[in-house]
């Protein structure tokens, strides 16, 4: 298959915001390409090509040779060419990297030009197109999308998924299990401004649990062993030893739990957020006391509690409803590792639990359905969160280098949202406000790293910092092309735990937040 035609899909993908046109489209070049190479066609289409593992600069794509002109570029002689770039190292390893960059774009017409640019600058990366992609593999391999969706659930990353599709259609799909020591995509939670309306969404009754401002935990655990897993599917096992300590004795011989980790104070109330979560970022400082994180479990994935017990034998619980997952959680699990949870059908008592989890310094409550199965994302909103205040998790698409005080540091941030229908995002506004001065070190360090153009004072960025912002609401805005503005934006924190693909939506921001005039 030619690069030329993941360039003219792509290229038809983004000028449509029709989601059945993106999905034939994009199934039309899988038909076309053989189950080894749609690996590679899904990785590039949704932009997942690891740019900081191939490591090009933004200069390396400068200046570019003249085009080809007749489409040669093969997508495994791409993807091997991506490879051995990636590989330079060591001194000298700039120039080489651009040497093989330029001769690569030497052999491309000026459409795959375009096209390998924006995958190799990010621009490609908003991965919004995850849904839409899986669709596509199903339509190309005539299987039901939810056999996709779980497959990608239980492996990660859709490139597999579409070979194992395309190969063996359904039998190659469900040969993806569960299994313990291997991390499956979290299920997400949607949002409602209100009990009352989340209580609206779901049947009469169901699970009011607290919502905790921690770290979402996978936690395996297989005979004595305990591995435990952050959202982004990264192992983090080695700097939570008392996490470890907690599980270890359960009576289960094995079991896949997911959960909340969270550093509290002597008297119950949560630490700033910063506390806990310096307990598992990879840069920290190391002049901090390490404060320990308690764990709070609220679903179980898999549960074999051994012979002679309630359930003698191994069983994946994806497929059982949330009530069910719950009773199993509660026959292995004692009271202390498990979340706050109320089993109500009535808004009045919901509303006590939220209030008591706010009054006790935490984020405000999940609203679970009692029936629905374990499903990756936001799919089905079987799970609803209620906040009090609720706050925007939004991607920096550029930023202003400061004035004064702030003179050469990075400093006034233009926020996007997600944009599902183009797979792009849609600028809401622009803050400086809420930075300490760590933060604007921290950011001007990391946005130079994505930088990819200037123009006087503002610096473009690869859209994939997501950063969570509180405002006072939202309003009419003509500037702005989704036609509506944040109202007094001011930043909380970075979410580096969220990649710009789990950003909340320009729809998210509509659903959340009603417009003022
Ligand atoms: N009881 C709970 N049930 C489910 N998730 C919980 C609960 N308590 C805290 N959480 C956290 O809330 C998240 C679910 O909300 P969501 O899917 O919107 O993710 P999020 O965008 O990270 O949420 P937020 O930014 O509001 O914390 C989970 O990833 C988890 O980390």
């Amino acid at each position: 298959m030619l690069i030329a035609d993941i360039a003219r899909t792509s290229g038809a993908v983004a000028g449509t915001s029709g989601r059945k046109a993106k999905v034939t489209a994009l199934a039309e070049c899988l038909r076309r390409a053989d189950a080894g190479e749609a690996a590679i066609v899904v990785a590039y289409l949704s932009g997942e090509l690891p740019q900081r593992q191939i490591g090009v600069g933004y200069a390396a794509l400068r200046d570019l040779p003249p085009p080809a002109a007749e489409p040669s570029l093969t997508v495994p002689g791409v993807d091997a060419a991506f490879t051995e770039i990636g590989a330079v190292s060591g001194p000298g390893s700039v120039a080489r990297r651009r040497d093989l960059v330029a001769s690569l774009l030497g052999r491309a017409t000026r459409p795959e030009q375009d096209f390998l640019i924006r995958l190799l600058a990010g621009e490609l990366r908003q991965g919004a197109l995850d849904g839409v992609m899986a669709e596509a593999i199903a339509a190309a391999a005539e299987v039901k999308p939810a056999e996709v969706r779980r497959a990608f659930m239980l492996r990660g990353s859709l490139g597999p998924v579409a070979t194992a599709a395309l190969a063996d259609g359904v039998a190659g799909l469900r040969a993806f299990t569960l299994e313990v020591g291997r991390p499956v995509k979290p299920m997400l939670a949607a949002a409602a401004p209100s009990i009352g309306e989340a209580f609206g969404k779901l049947k009469a009754e169901a699970a009011v649990e607290w919502k905790l401002d921690g770290i979402r935990a996978q936690v395996h655990v297989s005979g004595g062993e305990v591995r435990v897993f952050t959202r982004t599917l990264d192992e983090i096992t080695a700097r939570l030893p008392e996490v470890v300590e907690a599980v270890r004795g359960l009576p289960v011989r094995a079991a896949v739990f997911d959960g909340e980790l969270i550093a509290l104070r002597p008297d119950g109330r949560p630490h700033p957020f910063q506390v806990t979560a310096a307990r598992t970022a990879t840069r920290t400082a190391k002049s901090t006391e390490p404060v320990p994180l308690s764990v709070f479990l609220f679903d179980v994935l898999y549960l074999d509690e051994g012979a002679g017990t309630a359930s003698d034998g191994s069983g994946d619980l994806l497929d059982a409803p949330g009530a069910e997952r719950n009773a199993a959680l509660v026959r292995v699990l004692p009271e202390e590792l498990r979340m706050p949870r109320v089993v109500t059908g009535d808004p009045v008592r919901a509303k006590e639990v939220f209030d008591e989890a706010v009054a006790r310094g935490h984020e405000g409550v999940v609203i679970k359905s009692l029936d629905t199965p374990y499903t990756a994302g936001r799919r089905g909103a079987g799970w609803i969160k209620v906040k009090p205040r609720h706050t925007l998790d939004l991607v920096v698409l550029a930023v202003e280098w400061g004035h004064g005080r702030r003179r050469g540091l990075l400093s006034n941030l233009h926020l996007g949202a997600r944009d599902p229908a183009t797979g792009g995002f849609v600028m809401l506004g622009k803050t400086f406000k809420g930075l300490t001065d760590e933060l604007l070190a921290w950011q001007t360090e990391r946005l130079r790293e994505l930088a990819v153009r200037e123009d006087d004072w503002v610096v473009h960025v690869r859209p994939e910092l997501v950063v969570e912002i509180a405002f006072d609401g939202v309003q009419h805005s003509p500037r702005y092309s989704g036609g509506i503005a944040l109202r007094f934006a001011r930043v909380l924190r970075y979410r580096p735990d969220k990649s710009a693909a789990e950003a909340d939506t320009i729809d998210t921001v509509r659903a959340v937040a009603p417009v003022m005039d």
